[in-house]
């Protein structure tokens, strides 16, 4: 049987691990220069084991009324613009970076500083966020040349809120530990209008295990949880602590696989309702009245009835999402078999040149004449 625990570690002797190096060997986006490298260090003696049992729950209280004096954000795509620009707009002292730099422009009229690297941003700030397009950008801007592990170091705090695979969350965990600083783990549910909303929920995970014979330890602390939560709490209506790194991305990938599967289902439904003579409008009420209504179906419907999809989650994401959460689900050898059919009708749509548009473009994979 594992147990599992809440180690607070009260001294800072560094020890470099290489087996979480070991465990990145499988991911290919992994540049070959950072598989061999020592990554990770966490303090190791004397570990007072404070003994609080792990758990899981979501929360809505503030830790601290005190914002990070200086805050990073990292990828101004349609989700880090809006987030940026609502810590922008309660008051915090924002520096941005983004590959694209004029996608910086609206963000510095609305007061924020500007850094040429992601490097410069995190040295220059307390808490830096990154909003990544995938685990291969994720990893670039933390340990590519100028990424942001080279201006981390003791006192900072690097949180990750890209939708990315448990591997590529630990090895960059591992990197940015190993400067002396926090690292947090905070993907997002909830897409464009949300963001914009402020009414994200957060999935944050920010410890890391060790195994000492069949007993799971969990080190560190919720130190960087709690300094960030102001600021999650600017961007999102709800944030959940789920422990050791890897969980938070974990639980968003099991979250977009059902979100995936149900939006492909929902398009089958659409189409054979038209197909049969049936109005498709009459489908999404009937639907939205019923156990199985869901925002999605109602916000998303009309428009696909019109073979509409404006950009609010990326279809070629949705499909990212679909890629990594079956990875999870076979490096766990549990059988998905739904999600593995939604998928092959997500890479049909992305073959059909609609990976920029609205993840709800999958319904054009089922059409016999597709939209482009
Ligand atoms: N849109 C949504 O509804 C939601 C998205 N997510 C997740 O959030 C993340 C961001 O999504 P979203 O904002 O929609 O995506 P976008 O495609 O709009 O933005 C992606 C961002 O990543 C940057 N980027 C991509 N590749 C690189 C690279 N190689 N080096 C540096 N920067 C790079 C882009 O820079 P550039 O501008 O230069 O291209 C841009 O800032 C994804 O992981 C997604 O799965 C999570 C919840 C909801
Ligand atoms: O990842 C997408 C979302 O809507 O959540």
């Amino acid at each position: 049987m594992s147990m599992s625990f809440l180690v607070k570690p009260s001294n800072c002797h560094h020890l470099s691990l290489t087996a979480m190096a070991m465990s990145s060997s499988f991911c290919p986006h992994i540049p070959n220069h950072l598989r061999s490298r020592p990554i990770c260090s966490f303090p190791t003696k004397p570990l007072s084991l404070s003994l609080k049992a792990f758990s899981s729950q979501p929360s809505n209280a503030s830790f601290t009324d005190e914002l990070p004096a200086r805050v990073g954000f990292l990828g101004l795509g349609i989700m880090g613009s809006p987030m940026a620009q609502n810590l922008i707009k309660s008051g915090c002292d924002v520096t941005v970076w983004n590959r694209t730099k004029s996608k910086c422009d609206p963000l510095i009229s609305l007061g924020a500083k500007y850094k040429p690297s992601p490097a410069e941003v995190a040295a220059s700030c307390d808490v830096t966020f990154a909003m990544l397009a995938d685990p291969e950008s994720a990893v670039d801007v933390a340990l590519g040349e100028h990424g942001a592990v080279s201006g981390m170091s003791t006192g900072k705090g690097y949180v990750d809120v890209s939708t990315v695979d448990v591997e590529t969350s630990k090895l960059i965990n591992g990197h940015i530990k190993a400067t002396g600083a926090l690292f947090l783990e905070a993907p997002v549910s909830g897409s464009k209008k949300p963001a914009e909303d402020g009414q994200l929920i957060f999935l944050t995970a920010g410890m890391q295990s060790c195994s000492f014979l069949y007993v799971h330890i969990l080190l560190g602390d919720k130190s960087l949880y709690e300094i960030a939560a102001p600021l999650l709490d600017i961007m999102g209506k709800s944030r959940f602590y789920l422990g050791e790194v890897g969980y938070g991305a974990a639980m968003k990938l099991v979250v977009n696989m059902i979100m995936g599967s149900m939006m492909a289902s929902f398009s089958e439904g659409l189409v054979l309702t038209e197909k049969i003579g049936l109005d498709p409008k009459v489908l999404v009420e009937v639907v939205s009245q019923g156990a199985i209504s869901a925002p999605m179906y109602s916000l998303k419907g009309p428009s696909m009835i019109q073979s509409l999809y404006p950009t609010a989650f990326p279809l070629k994401h949705q499909q990212k999402d679909m890629r990594l959460a079956l990875g999870l689900a076979e490096s766990v050898s549990q059988s998905t078999p739904i999600a593995a059919a939604a998928n092959e009708l997500y890479k049909v749509a992305k073959s059909h040149g609609l990976s920029d548009e609205d993840f709800s473009a999958v319904i054009e994979a089922l059409k016999p004449k597709l939209k482009h």
